[in-house]
Parts: C-alpha cells; structure tokens; sequence
C-alpha cells in the first residue's frame, strides 16, 4: 500500500442493515491517491453494498465517509461536489440506450460539470478513443457488445474527471470472451494514476492490477493487505478457502 502517499478515502466503522439484516458490520478502510484497491470475497458478503454506500446509492447505517478528510455524511456536507468527484462503473453498464455513445459521454459533463457542447464533444471523443471505442461515437448501446458497452461506459465515467472511479463487478455480465476487452481496459486505466475501487471476482486481474487487496466475508473485512500477501500467504481461514477454489480454474 502506498502509505506515504495522500489519504483521499477513509472509511471509519460503517454499517448497514436492510431491516433486522444487518449487511456491513464493521468496515474500515484507507485509500490513497493513485491507489487500486481491489475487494474480493464470496457472493453475498456485502461487496456491491459497501460500494453502494460508498457512492451514496445507499445510506449507511452507522459510521463515516471521510473525502480529503471531511465525512460526507455530515449534515453540512456538500454532497453534490461528493458526487462530481467519485464515479461508478455498473455490472449492467447503464448506458441510456435512445441516446448514442457520443451523446452518452456527454450528457454529465453538460449538465452536471457545465461543460460547453463542444468542451464536452471533444473530451468524450479523448475518452472514446482511450477506449478503443471511436469509430462507434454514432452507434446507439444496444447495437454495441456487452464488452464494447463498457469501455463506453467507462469512457462515460473517465469523461467526469473523477478523482475516484468505483467499479462494482465489472465484467460479471459479460460473455467470458468480452471479458479481456474490458480488464485491458481497466488495466490502461490504473497506469494513468486515477484512484481505482474494484469489486471483482477476477482473481488473477485483482493480484495483477491492485496494491491493495481487501477481503471481505458476511459483511466484513477479514483480511486485507497487498497482493502478496492476500494471494501468495493468507492469514485466515476464510481468505485461504475461498482462494483455493478459484486456483486451479483461474490463476
Ligand atoms: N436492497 C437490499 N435489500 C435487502 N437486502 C439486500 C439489499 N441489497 C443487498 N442485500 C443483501 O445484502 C447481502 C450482501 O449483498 P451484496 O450484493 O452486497 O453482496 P456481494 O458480496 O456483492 O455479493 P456478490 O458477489 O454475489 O455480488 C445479501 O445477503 C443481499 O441479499
């Protein structure tokens, strides 16, 4: 983990219930700039839920979210500068799908940055390019790949400037071939230096891409530590079990 470097997330105790269901327990967490961090663990541990509260889709329960700091579940707090600052990339992608590719890497800046139309045109293109995704600024989505969907998603997303960009599981909806397109992807992402927050089942891409591994199991952080010491020597039980049955098949 990159300690030395400045603390732009800090997650303090949260937790979240769903009536008597409690789904977070205790989560804590640092993240500094430039950071990748990744979050593994099994199916139903609370992952997506963690980063929906981090992203304020959901309202935590109990604890705090300090950005550069402040908690932006402060009563005072601006959330909309919040907003503008932390992205999120979906499973489902989220594309509006009567608008097309170009339009829906624009549509945020315009309304929510203020961007001029051409401001905004020519940084979606930047972006679209990035993506390898150029040549289909005037396609609609649902002509497009589940894999070239999310590269515009993520064209969409970088579009925003984000000072950090929320992954929730994504390529957990792709067919297994679109998958590589989108982890390169992601992969050209973390070399530019953007703060990444990744809920993966890939484990191989989250050794290879992260500094920071975190694990979690009904809602809550067992372990967590770089990539070589999540994947190479696990401490708890927990991690070593789930790690052994996606070894043979995926590493
Ligand atoms: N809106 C909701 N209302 C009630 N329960 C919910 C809601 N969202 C999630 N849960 C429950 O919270 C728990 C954690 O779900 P979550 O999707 O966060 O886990 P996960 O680790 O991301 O799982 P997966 O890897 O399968 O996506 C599950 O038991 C789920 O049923």
């Amino acid at each position: 983990m990159n300690n030395n470097e400045e603390n732009i997330l800090k997650v303090e105790h949260l937790q979240k219930s769903y009536g008597n269901h409690q789904v977070l327990r205790d989560i804590s967490f640092d993240i500094n700039k430039g950071e990748i961090m990744t979050i593994i663990g099994p199916s139903g541990g609370g992952k997506s839920t963690m980063l929906r509260c981090i992203n304020l889709l959901e309202d935590p329960t109990e604890g705090k979210i300090l950005f550069y700091g402040d908690n932006i579940l402060a009563p005072k707090y601006d959330l909309n500068h919040y907003r503008s600052k932390v992205g999120m990339v979906f499973q489902q992608f989220n594309l509006f799908n009567n608008k097309n590719v170009l339009q829906n890497c624009m549509i945020g800046q315009e309304s929510v940055l203020g961007r001029s139309k051409t401001e905004a045109e020519k940084i979606a293109r930047e972006n679209l390019q990035k993506v390898g995704m150029e040549a289909y600024a005037e396609a609609k989505p649902a002509q497009l790949s589940g894999g070239q969907q999310q590269r515009v998603a993520i064209a969409r997303a970088i579009s925003m400037n984000p000072e950090v960009l929320l992954f929730d599981e994504p390529t957990s909806a792709l067919d297994p071939e679109m998958v590589g397109e989108v982890l390169k992807t992601m992969s050209n992402l973390a070399k530019t230096g953007l703060t990444m927050v990744i809920v993966t089942h890939e484990m191989g891409f989250a050794r290879d891409i992260s500094n920071h591994v975190v694990f979690m199991s009904d809602g809550v952080i067992t372990e967590q530590g770089t990539p070589d010491q999540i994947f190479n020597h696990p401490q708890e039980e927990k991690t070593q079990k789930f790690l052994r049955n996606f070894r043979n098949e995926q590493f």
